[in-house]
């Protein structure tokens, strides 16, 4: 089952493998009018009805396929309102056929005779609201006539998501459908075929940059801020909270504190006016700390826990005390991550290990990606949270749907990356479904850092991938 949205992740990510719509298209098209002709024999009446958007287009690529038929084709409304280059340089093709292709100015012109069968490609996924004219008169006489129907994709006015039939929906007999299920079909009295169009893989299996199409839907639902996050870190270690919370900023977040031992606090206020830090009593986290710490989480949207907070002892029954009593969203990272597995808690964390860390938390890895995948998959469900496990291919896992993530260079084993990546992932917690957020966060740090290495070449540090996240992150 595959919603649009998705889809439309996929498909960008086909292109950057050098598979465009176009292309999609010219397969789309080919599995309608193979369908097509499959319910109709030669020399059968077709009319193929399309809209101005890419859901025409297929019909328009089908037309060419169905030489052997009495095609007409519709056009509803004029060429030069096509929604899509694509769609448009389809019907443009037309010129150089026989086939019967009409415009339909305004719904008055629209006239379907007697056709055998149907093509029905006025609206796809595209649709928003009742149908309008011309595509309301045409529907109408599309479920009007005696003729069978093959939808396109889906039945013109049903949202391929929830199978809502907008008003003027068309009623098909059959749906040529592709790549995979919608889950809007399901329930439609209408034989749903599957067609492969041929989107490699690597579209699915990889994040690539199709996924930062999440982001930018994201920004149009939610509430209109980008989030803030509470970075819980230091002790030992200075740098890692710095970075994390410097990349949770550059990855998109309006507002981050940071919690740390007051030892550490002031200097990690000095690598930048722009966090909001606040010490704890002493040199490193313990237990006596969380109360305070579960009152400063309260109202963050993400909290990051663990950069350099170090393995003492009581640094780690803190952990275990704050996850056990906190219910929001985490990430957490570094040696907070051993204490994961045995802590009871209804907060809703992403983990970010590497193979060593992993490892302390009782999972599995193994050479093979496919076969790492496979086996991070079974330790999230295990778990239960998400996780996100780096590598020279990160794994990211929430126990059901497992993505690799393939950017990123030998030159990123430098210190502090790590923590980068944990502050970035909190960043898009804060918009995101943790999945995706881990996701899109891997890509993004990996992406800066190829950015960094093509630049540059050798010599990268934590602080050049944190200035890099902001153009990382930007689609196109
Ligand atoms: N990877 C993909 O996502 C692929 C999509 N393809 C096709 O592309 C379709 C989606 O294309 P689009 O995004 O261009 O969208 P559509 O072609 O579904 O519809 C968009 C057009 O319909 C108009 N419209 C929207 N609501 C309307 C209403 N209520 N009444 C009248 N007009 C309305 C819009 O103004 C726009 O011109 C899919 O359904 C599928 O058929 C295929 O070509 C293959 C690959
Ligand atoms: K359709």
């Amino acid at each position: 089952m595959i919603t649009a949205g998705e889809m439309a992740v996929v498909d960008a990510n086909s292109e950057a493998l050098g598979v465009p719509r176009k292309q999609l298209m010219e397969s789309s098209g080919n599995a309608v009018a193979r369908a097509a002709r499959g319910m109709t024999s030669p020399g059968d009446a077709v009319a193929l009805v399309c809209g101005r958007g890419n859901n025409g287009g297929d019909a328009l690529v089908a037309a060419r396929f169905l030489r052997d038929r009495e095609v007409t084709v519709h056009l509803l409304g004029r060429p030069e309102t096509i929604a899509t280059d694509i769609a448009r340089e389809n019907w443009d093709a037309l010129a150089g056929t026989e086939l019967d292709a009409r415009v339909v100015r305004d719904s008055a012109e629209f006239a379907l005779g007697d056709p055998d069968l149907v093509v029905d490609a006025m609206l796809g996924t595209g649709v928003t609201g009742a149908l309008r004219e011309p595509e309301a008169t045409a529907a109408a006489a599309v479920n009007d006539c005696d003729a069978t129907v093959l939808s396109v994709d889906v039945p013109s006015g049903v949202d391929s998501d929830t199978g809502e039939a907008a008003g003027g929906a068309v009623t098909a007999d059959a749906v040529v459908t592709f790549h995979d299920e919608k889950p809007g079909l399901a329930a439609l009295d209408a034989d749903v075929t599957v067609a492969d169009i041929g989107i490699p893989e690597a579209a699915e299996t990889f994040v690539g940059p199709g996924d930062l199409l999440r982001l930018s839907r994201a920004s149009d639902s939610h509430k209109g801020d980008h989030g803030e996050v509470l970075v819980v870190g230091g002790g030992p270690y200075t740098g890692a909270p710095a970075l994390a919370a410097q990349a949770a900023l550059r990855a998109g977040a309006d507002l981050v504190r940071v919690a740390a031992p007051e030892s550490v606090a002031r200097e990690i206020q000095g690598y930048s006016e722009d966090l909001i830090v606040r010490g704890f009593e002493g040199d490193r986290l313990a237990p006596k700390h969380v109360e305070d710490l579960l009152a400063r989480a309260e109202g963050q949207d993400v909290v990051v826990f663990g950069p350099g907070l170090g393995s003492a002892g009581e640094t780690l029954d803190a952990v275990a005390d704050f996850l056990g009593a906190y219910e929001g969203t985490a990430v957490v990272d570094a040696d907070a991550l051993q204490v994961v597995p045995e802590v009871e808690t209804d907060a809703t964390l992403v983990c970010t290990p590497h193979q060593g860390e992993l490892r302390k938390m009782g999972g599995e890895t193994a050479d093979d990606p496919a076969e790492r995948a496979a086996l991070v998959e079974s330790f999230a469900a295990e778990v239960g949270h998400t996780l996100l496990v780096k590598g020279a291919q990160d794994v990211i896992s929430d126990g059901e749907r497992t993505r690799r993530n393939r950017t990123g260079n030998p030159g990123m084993t430098v210190g502090g990356t790590g923590d980068v990546l944990a502050g970035a992932t909190g960043a898009l917690a804060c918009v995101l479904d943790p999945p995706e957020a881990a996701a899109v966060a891997a890509w993004a740090n990996g992406t800066a850092g190829d950015r960094v290495a093509e630049r540059q070449g050798n010599g990268l540090t934590a602080t050049d991938l944190v200035a890099e996240l902001p153009g990382a992150l930007r689609r196109g």
